[in-house]
């Protein structure tokens, strides 16, 4: 007949999910409830992958680590709330360390929360959001999901990348407009990332600096990891031919055992340097801010910056060349500009240094090779060190304090990205999120290598891991307690403050539980054969690896940051 043609309609849900895909979204990371369920159920049904987690901060762990590993925004999905309060740790985590990332949260309607007239799950949550994020935006009406999705988007990965919140009104998902109408209204985002040049004057003024350096020095950082600029950075490093620091998540870039790498050497080359050149690396705590008795007297440096975040400059001291702009745009200009001339420094310093490296390799060497039962942090990571030279495409996922500190040090890494930890902020409970991001995003086996405190943060997530059946295997390094067992104030286990743990805890048997490979490792030479069965099998596993309890010291290696009582000592 003459009737018009009934419309199509579309809606909030169906626009949400097609705006993420038009933007090239494969997965969520999230935990289903009110009002979210049924959207992730959609997505899943449009072809999207959809994990779910026991806790929101853990698959807003996964959704940060994803942001890192893949230079596209990790989608977190959480409820209202206590929900989106769980993911904003996670948003933080990320924004600290800027990885791009989205956290999409439910919400109450406007109208009922702005009169606090006390919803289920009431929170005025992009006002909480905004002062943890890089941009936080909120979407009322089903024609702008297009333009929301897309702004969130670009603004996680512009410029120095961090997390964005995007606020859902439960309302939003249900309202309908028209299918064609709807489609149109969708934005895929053009060049969220584009490559930022240094200007000429900026890298001559640089190469200037380095040129005059007697002792210079490079130190790479997870920027330098993150701006997937690979080849160019190795060029870089080596047509320089300076030694060089990879900060823990930038360890892989070249591999560890380079002769260019001056890990083993860390003390003498950032006290006897006279030239730093900062890659994607921020002069912040974990570098002492550039300052204090490890690197010389002060003023005895200069220090070359290549950053994409113009403010960084000088934020901790004076950068006598700063080169704005993206890692690998940086470093092709400088390759440019050197065109294969470049005199390298004197043997007299990259000698010193290699004969400093070598000198420490070989005395650490013999303690990585003990077969002590129960284990010390060398036997144990001593094993792990050569699995991973064996296995270089595993990703190694690491927390806690000791076996943080220790693990950094002693096992190497041999390619870019294969290393997740506890970033910026040192933060404790990373390590499952990190672990399935690594084995859903790259689809490699991943190995975590979790302090027992650290893993008691995200310990339920192992059943995650069993239902996604993913290659995860865990060590878990158990001293018996947070740092030491027997830490030096806390002996007894009645004392509220204690931080000895349940003498001879069965964490195998967590994994059991679920339908995982739970095994406990006495020995070094049981602990290799455990973890070469779970990269054979590449079935979940969770290996109680048994340390000695006064293997460590309280907090690894930055106990100095502890405040002190002067009363206490009375
Ligand atoms: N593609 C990129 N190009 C240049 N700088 C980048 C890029 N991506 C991130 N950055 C910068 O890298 C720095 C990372 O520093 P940081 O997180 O302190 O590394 P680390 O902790 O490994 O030293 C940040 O200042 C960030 O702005
Ligand atoms: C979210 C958060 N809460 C607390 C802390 C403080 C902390 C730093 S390291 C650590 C645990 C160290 O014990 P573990 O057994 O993992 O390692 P080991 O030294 O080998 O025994 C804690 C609690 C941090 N950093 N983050
Ligand atoms: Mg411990």
């Amino acid at each position: 007949g003459n009737e018009p043609a009934p419309e199509t309609l579309t809606d909030g849900f169906h626009l949400l999910i097609d705006a993420l895909k038009l933007n090239g979204v494969e997965t969520i990371y999230n935990v289903p409830g009110i009002p979210i369920t049924d959207l992730g159920r959609y997505a899943q049904a449009q072809g999207l992958r959809v994990l779910s987690f026991r806790h929101e901060q853990h698959a807003g762990y996964a959704a940060a680590a994803a942001g890192f590993l893949t230079k596209k925004p990790g989608i977190c999905m959480t409820v209202s709330a206590p929900g989106f309060l769980n993911g904003l740790t996670a948003l933080a985590h990320a924004t600290t360390n800027c990885w791009p990332m989205i956290l999409i949260s439910g919400s109450s309607e406007r109208e009922v929360v702005d009169l606090q007239r006390g919803d289920y799950e009431e929170m005025d949550q992009l006002a909480i959001a905004r002062p943890h994020a890089k941009a936080a935006y909120r979407i009322l009406h089903a024609e702008d999901i297009g333009l929301g999705v897309a702004r969130a988007i670009r603004a996680a990965l512009t410029g120095r990348p961090g997390g964005v919140y995007l606020d859902i009104p439960g309302a939003l998902l249900g309202q309908v407009m028209d299918e064609v109408e709807g489609q149109k209204s969708l934005m895929k985002v053009v060049d969220p990332s584009p490559a930022s040049v240094p200007n000429p004057e900026a890298i001559d003024r640089a190469l200037d600096v380095l040129k005059s350096a007697k002792k210079p020095l490079i130190i790479m950082g997870k920027g330098a990891a993150y701006a997937q600029a690979d080849e160019k950075i190795k060029e870089l490093v080596e047509t320089l031919g300076f030694p060089y620091l990879p900060m823990s998540m930038a360890k892989g870039l070249l591999p560890d055992n380079h002769p260019q790498c001056a890990s083993a050497a860390r003390s003498l080359v950032l006290k006897e340097s006279d030239c730093v050149f900062l890659i994607g690396a921020r002069l912040n705590w974990l570098l002492s801010h550039g300052e204090g008795p490890g690197w010389g007297e002060k003023g005895s440096k200069k220090f070359v910056q290549i950053d994409i975040e113009p403010s960084e400059m000088d934020s901790n001291q004076k950068i006598s060349a700063p080169l704005v702009g993206d890692i690998g745009s940086c470093a092709d200009a400088l390759l440019q500009k050197i065109g294969g001339k470049w005199e390298k420094p004197s043997e007299e310093w990259t000698g010193a240094v290699r004969t400093k490296v070598q000198g420490n390799i070989e005395k650490m060497a013999p303690r990585l090779k003990n077969n002590n039962s129960p284990m010390d942090y060398q036997g144990s990571l001593g094993v792990i060190k050569d699995l991973m030279a064996e296995n270089p495409d595993v990703v190694l996922v690491n927390e806690g304090a000791n076996a943080l500190d220790q693990c950094r040090s002693i096992v190497d890494l041999h390619k870019p990205r294969k290393r997740l930890d506890v970033g910026t902020w040192g933060i404790m409970g990373v390590g499952m999120g990190n672990a399935v991001a690594a084995a859903v995003e790259t689809g490699n086996q991943v190995l975590a290598v979790e302090g027992d405190s650290a893993f008691g943060f995200c310990g339920m997530e192992v059943e995650t891991v069993c239902r996604y059946n993913l290659p995860v295997c865990i060590v878990i390094m158990n001293n018996n307690g947070i740092y030491r067992g027997d830490g030096e104030n806390w002996g007894n286990t009645d004392d509220p403050s204690t931080t000895v743990f349940v003498k001879d805890s069965k964490y195998e048997l967590m994994m059991q539980a679920f339908g995982g490979v739970g095994v406990r490792a006495d020995s070094p030479d049981a602990l290799r054969q455990a973890i070469n069965e779970a990269f054979a099998s590449r079935k979940p596993t969770l290996i109680n690896a048994i340390i000695a309890e006064d293997a460590g010291k309280e907090s690894g290696n930055i106990g100095n940051l502890n405040p002190s009582s002067v009363v206490a000592q009375q």
